[in-house]
């Protein structure tokens, strides 16, 4: 028999799928790491669970315990669901702002959700400074302990990368990767597996590619944190150094507009079957960016982030495409003309 001991055995070794249009437009390999597989449906599945596992390592929660978080939703999604088999509940606190979707998954996974005005991290009302006090808070009464997961400093979430991701990717490619691409979030990712890979090969060129409205593409460019813009990508986007970013290797970094990100992820949908969020066209976005620099004959990995039915309201609603002056596709709009088509 062949099976995966529940869900925690589930998380990772996502397949690496190849990007036909984007691998024949550039001359390279540009493959995509299937993150939307994990079962929470996005690549925060590993954090959670790495974050989850360093404080049981740690005793700072037993079952009947709290974990309470700031999130954009993926990760909340995450660690609620590896909370379950654990016995652990979850306090949510998420901006206002992020799609309806994400939120309803995460209630359906049973956490608790605050829901605060998106603004920024420089304001105390910031999603993740009140999550940090609510966990303050909750663990002053909470009988088997509450911890703040703090995705964006805790270096659990990156060590999950060095552990798992980065080294799938290596073995994925028979360590004939070339180079990796991604953006960021808590950094987790891109640090995570940008060192895991260097550690195996120090030629391996890693780049960021950076929404607008991020800071770290000027930061790596000019040594200035400075942003400017806006995205509708959800999950990206950071304004300073995280603890997690901290040491990153960086080569190259790009900056890419939803211009050029919201089109691939249409393509990749229409043609190549793959429904993809917003971040995942800001990272194959840059992987072919990467591809021109180092020219044909290269393997460039990227993350495939998470799945597109977490932004039916959003990115695949001709109406909200319309209202940030975003081309609608015309097929789009006669798919979004029948109610759940999309599902
Ligand atoms: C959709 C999506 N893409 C990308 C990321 C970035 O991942 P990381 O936090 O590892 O930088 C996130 C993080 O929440 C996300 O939700």
């Amino acid at each position: 028999m062949n099976f995966r001991d529940g869900l925690v055995e589930s998380i990772g070794n996502t397949p690496l799928i190849k990007l036909k249009k984007a691998s024949e437009l550039t001359g390279c390999t540009i493959l995509g790491k299937a993150e939307f597989m994990n079962p929470g449906q996005s690549v925060k599945d590993r954090a959670a669970l790495g974050i989850i596992r360093d404080a049981i390592a740690k005793k700072q929660i037993e079952p009947g315990g709290v974990i309470v978080e700031g999130t954009a939703g993926n990760t909340g999604i995450g660690l609620a669901l590896v909370a379950a088999p654990f016995g652990f509940k979850t306090v949510i606190v998420i901006p206002e702002t992020q799609s309806q979707e994400k939120k309803d998954m995460l209630r359906l996974a049973g956490a608790t959700l605050v829901e605060v005005p998106a603004v920024a991290y420089a304001n105390p009302n910031n999603y993740v400074k009140v999550s940090g006090r609510l966990a303050q808070e909750i663990a002053k009464t909470a009988p088997h302990g509450a911890i703040w997961a703090n995705q964006f400093d805790n270096v659990a979430n990156r060590q999950a990368h060095i552990d798992t991701t980065g080294p799938e990717i290596w073995d994925q490619t028979d360590g004939k990767v070339d180079g990796f691409v991604s953006a960021v979030g808590t950094g987790g990712t891109f640090a995570g597996v940008g060192m895991a890979l260097k550690a195996r090969n120090k030629d391996v060129k890693i780049a960021l590619a950076d929404p607008l409205g991020a800071a770290l593409y000027s930061y790596y460019t000019t040594g200035e944190l400075k942003a400017e813009g806006s995205s509708i990508t959800e999950g990206i986007g950071q304004g300073r150094i995280t603890a997690n970013l901290e040491d990153a290797p960086v080569d190259h970094a790009f900056q890419i507009t939803d211009e050029e990100a919201v089109p691939i992820v249409f393509d990749l949908l229409e043609h190549e079957g793959l429904c993809l969020g917003g971040s995942s066209g800001i990272n194959i976005a840059g992987a072919i960016r990467l591809a021109k620099e180092l020219g044909p004959g290269h393997t460039i990995v990227t993350i495939l982030c998470d799945y597109g039915t977490r932004y039916q309201s959003k990115l695949f609603n001709p109406d909200f495409l319309r209202s940030k002056n975003l081309p609608v596709p015309a097929w789009l709009e006669a798919r979004a003309d029948v109610p759940n088509v999309l599902v």
